[in-house]
């Protein structure tokens, strides 16, 4: 049997990318809007009730809209991609990999929140150090990292890419976030578990897609005796069994002479990095992917996936 799928959203960054991975796919029955009608209520109202699973691919106002939509219809499954929901917890958080019993909680789940690109990255790098007790409740934790313009959207790539509009971004690579409020915060925070909320630096470079999310330790503020290694063992402890996290060698890393935010554009997988001088006890962790991958679309159809296999 086909599953219906409905991308509100569709003609969007996020959305665009979804469908290009659904093409040629026998098992699903994609229901389209015409880019011209894409923000006609009526019409959208229509396919996300006609639709098995609907992943909203929209701001966060309008995936609310969409979910109001729905109201009353018990059929209808939703993944979300807006920040929206990423803390209710009424709704599936969707990091298949967040511990053991991430992934049936989605396939079972009538609602999914589809993680942030950042977050996923940050996530993916503290939550096994805080399930294993090696990151105390209240370390200070900080979490810098640099996007592709793709993660602003429409809006973004028409600013980096358009030199002649008057809202043009000339600079290559630049900080924003500045007020240190990102929208990002609470949800590393509570699916991290982290006891107090990290200070999040986000920047953008000149180039279309591709992350780096480093979150920098110190060993002597972690749990007594913590290690490089011993960090290195939790993070492979805890995706032992499945590929799309991937947790680099502590051998392979130490001979690399730079990591590349591109490194994993098109992909939908996850590289971990762990970085250590014992002498000094400072660590780095490092995760890359591609925001509109595992950080986005990537996602959502893994998503999509675990809940047409329920
Ligand atoms: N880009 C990325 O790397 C990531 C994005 N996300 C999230 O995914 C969601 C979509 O982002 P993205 O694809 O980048 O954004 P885009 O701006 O590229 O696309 C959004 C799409 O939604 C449409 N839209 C906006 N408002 C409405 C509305 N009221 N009714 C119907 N359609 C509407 C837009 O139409 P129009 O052209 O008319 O504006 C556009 O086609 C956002 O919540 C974003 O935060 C999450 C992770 C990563
Ligand atoms: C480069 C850039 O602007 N990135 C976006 C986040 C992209 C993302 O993860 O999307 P959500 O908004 O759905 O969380 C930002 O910082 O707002």
């Amino acid at each position: 049997m086909t599953a219906k799928i409905f991308i509100d959203g569709e003609h969007g960054t996020t959305g665009l990318q979804i469908r290009t991975r659904m093409a040629g796919r026998r098992d699903v029955d994609l229901l389209s809007i015409p880019e011209a009608e894409r923000r006609n209520a009526a019409i959208r109202e229509d396919l996300l009730n006609s639709a098995d699973i609907a992943i909203l691919c929209l701001p966060d106002d309008a995936s609310r809209e969409a979910v109001t939509m729905l109201a009353g219809n018990n059929q209808v499954r939703v993944i979300d991609t807006s920040t929206a929901y990423r803390v209710d917890p009424s709704w599936a958080y969707g990091f298949a990999e967040l511990d053991k019993m991430q992934a049936d909680k989605i396939r079972s789940a009538r609602h999914v929140a589809n993680p942030g690109c950042y977050p996923t990255g940050a996530i993916a790098l503290l939550r096994p150090l805080t399930a294993a007790g090696i990151l105390p409740p209240n370390y200070p934790v900080s979490v810098n990292a640099v996007s592709g313009y793709t993660g602003g959207g429409k809006q973004l790539i028409g600013q980096m890419e358009d030199q002649s509009r008057d809202d043009a971004i000339s600079a290559n690579n630049f900080l924003y976030g500045l007020t240190l409020k990102h929208k990002h915060v609470p949800e590393m925070q509570i699916h991290g578990q982290l006891g107090r909320a990290p200070l999040f630096s986000p920047s953008v470079g000149r180039f279309a897609q591709g992350m780096i999310v480093q979150v920098p330790l110190f060993l002597d503020a972690l749990k007594h005796g913590a290690t490089v290694e011993g960090i290195h063992q939790a993070l492979v402890d805890h995706y032992a069994g499945q590929d799309i996290v991937i947790v680099v060698p502590l051998e392979e890393s130490k001979a690399l002479p730079r990591v590349d935010a591109e490194e994993l554009v098109g992909q939908d997988r996850m590289k971990l990095f762990v970085f250590g001088n014992p002498a000094t006890g400072h660590v780095n962790l490092v995760a890359v992917l591609d925001n509109l991958g595992k950080g986005a679309s990537g996602a959502a159809v893994q998503n999509m996936d675990l809940m047409l296999s329920a």
